[in-house]
């Protein structure tokens, strides 16, 4: 007999496979895939547990799901599909009945809680910062944010993993029948082996390997292109150039003529309320970062803020809607310190808008704006969807709606960002640097959006680097240093006749 003839004989033997396939089929692959199944499911559940500790602040919270992951991923999964299968089988037949089939899935699940622990904390914990204070910033709580945004972010991303986590109980659960199943149990490598005792070659069992094969390598495919999917959505593609956009905005304003009590583009009626900040202090730790700032906003006014990088201005920002907690000193709107109040109920009287927009990438643009209208401020969808257009319209993206942010301009973005906050009709709005992460040419657009709504009786607190800004639209500027109020007064003033040498030689570098 020639080797090909021996090799076809053990591997490919027609008959052999054609005899086990009904039994394959109708005993092995059920089994397989309940066991999969079932155990990845129960894994998920774990792992979402023990993800969620080990994301706690509380070390006694962290502690036990890292002993948790370090034993069942430490151990070889067969040691731990015997010792739950045999140290618990006289507990499992009380509960479960004569068949060791529920213990085999518990002992994968085990197991695979600990991986999928590990890769939903690594996905949970690659989501940037920004996200989660983009949905403080909007008034949710912590929970909230991680619930809505944070952590289906993070699942998404990991979603790969968790399928390569399904593939590895597929394959794990070929170790269950160390538990001696019962003969309706057995999955296919079970099958595929006792089969081939029987027929005395490995055909059988190359049938088990192909089923494996036919379940897991189109399952890879199949979840890698959704991911992709998933990813990006349905691309649109929008190239528009920023003087494009700043041609929109314009007719945007133009378009939408001022009535009485409201400015040309922003038809919503804002009431801003006055602020006062008294002798503030703020530290990271030992390092002081603000040190008795004072100063005060009148309702409806832009107070620009201007100093070097590092001085203290986006801490200030921060400290007003406390995403930075102050040390000492007190922060008031119209005369009521808002330290006393819960921070999700200041953040919906309080908007702020960052440096890099903080959109949720997985929402359209309409998605990002009626969020917290429903989420935060209950308001049914209907309604939250006529705000979040008229909002969005008035920002000129009544064409993008639907965009995600990944196809929209930067500064597109930005008008987004700003809408988002503008939805909850804030009294008092906070700009990060918003103009510092755009290309030059859409810088523009969204300055002239800042300057009509300051216009609208809003009052406003802009962090900026644009000179030219703060002189045109600033009712008053403020120049801050090494964590202090240096001189505040009338563009004029800062601008024509600084006082300080510091404010002198900022101001000769910067111009
Ligand atoms: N989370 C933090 N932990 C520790 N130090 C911080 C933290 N955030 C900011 N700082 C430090 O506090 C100081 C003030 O930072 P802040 O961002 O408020 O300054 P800034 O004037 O806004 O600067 P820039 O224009 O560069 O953003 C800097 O020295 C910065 O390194």
């Amino acid at each position: 007999m020639s080797w090909f003839d021996i090799l076809q004989r053990s591997f490919f033997d027609w008959d052999s496979m054609a005899e086990v396939l009904p039994n394959m089929l109708m005993v092995g692959l059920k089994n397989t895939l309940i066991l999969a199944v079932a155990s990845t499911l129960l894994g998920i559940v774990i792992g979402m547990v023990l993800a969620v500790m080990g994301i706690s602040r509380a070390a006694w919270i962290r502690l036990p799901a890292r002993i948790y992951t370090d034993v069942f991923r430490g151990l070889p999964a067969i040691v731990t599909i015997l010792l739950i299968g045999q140290g618990f089988a006289g507990i499992g037949r009380q509960i479960f009945g004569p068949s060791p089939y529920p213990l085999g899935i518990l002992a994968l699940s085990l197991i695979a809680g600990a991986y999928i622990g590990e890769i939903f904390r690594a996905g949970i914990q690659s989501v940037e910062r920004g996200q989660l204070e983009a949905c403080r910033a909007l008034g949710m709580t912590y929970p909230k944010g991680m619930r809505l945004i944070v952590i289906p972010q993070g699942v998404r991303r990991v979603l790969p993993a968790l399928v390569n986590q399904f593939i590895g109980n597929i394959k794990d659960s070929s170790l269950v029948y160390f538990l001696g199943l019962l003969a309706s149990e057995r999955e296919l490598f079970r099958v595929g082996q006792d089969q081939a005792v029987v027929s005395g070659n490995l055909s059988p069992l190359m049938l088990a390997g192909i089923f494996y094969l036919v379940i897991t390598v189109p399952l890879t495919h199949v979840v890698n292109a959704i991911d992709g999917r998933l990813r990006t959505g349905r691309r649109v593609s929008t190239v528009t150039s920023g003087l494009e956009e700043v041609r929109e905005l314009d007719e945007t304003a133009a378009g939408n003529p001022s009535d009485e009590g409201k400015e040309a583009g922003l038809p919503m009626a804002i009431r801003g309320a006055r602020l006062d900040i008294v002798g503030l202090d703020m530290a990271y730790g030992d390092f002081k970062v603000l040190r008795g700032v004072s100063l005060q906003a009148e309702a409806g006014t832009i107070t620009c803020v201007i100093g070097p990088s590092g001085s203290g201005k986006s801490t200030l920002l921060r400290c007003l809607n406390r995403l930075a907690e102050p040390v000492s000193g007190d922060i008031r709107l119209d005369g009521q310190s808002v330290l006393g109040m819960k921070p999700d109920l200041l953040r919906r009287r309080v908007g702020m808008v960052f440096q890099q927009f903080n959109l949720f990438p997985d929402h359209t643009a309409i998605g990002n704006v009626e969020l917290a209208l429903r989420e935060v401020q209950g308001l049914s969808t209907a309604e939250s969807r006529r705000i979040a257009e008229e909002r969005l319209a008035e920002v000129g993206l009544a064409t993008r709606m639907n965009h995600r942010p990944i196809d929209l301009s930067g500064g597109q973005q930005q008008r987004v960002a700003i809408a988002r906050a503008l939805a909850l009709k804030p009294e008092l709005m906070l700009f990060d640097e918003v103009t510092s992460a755009l290309d030059p040419e859409l810088v523009k657009g969204v300055l002239n959006l800042m300057a009509r709504l300051g216009k609208s009786g809003m009052t406003m607190v802009v962090v900026t680097h644009e000179m030219n800004f703060a002189r045109r639209v600033a009712d008053q500027v403020v120049f801050m240093d090494e964590g202090r109020v240096v001189e505040a007064g009338s563009p004029d003033a800062i601008f024509d006749n600084p006082q300080s040498p510091r404010l002198q030689r900022f101001l000769s570098e910067m111009l």
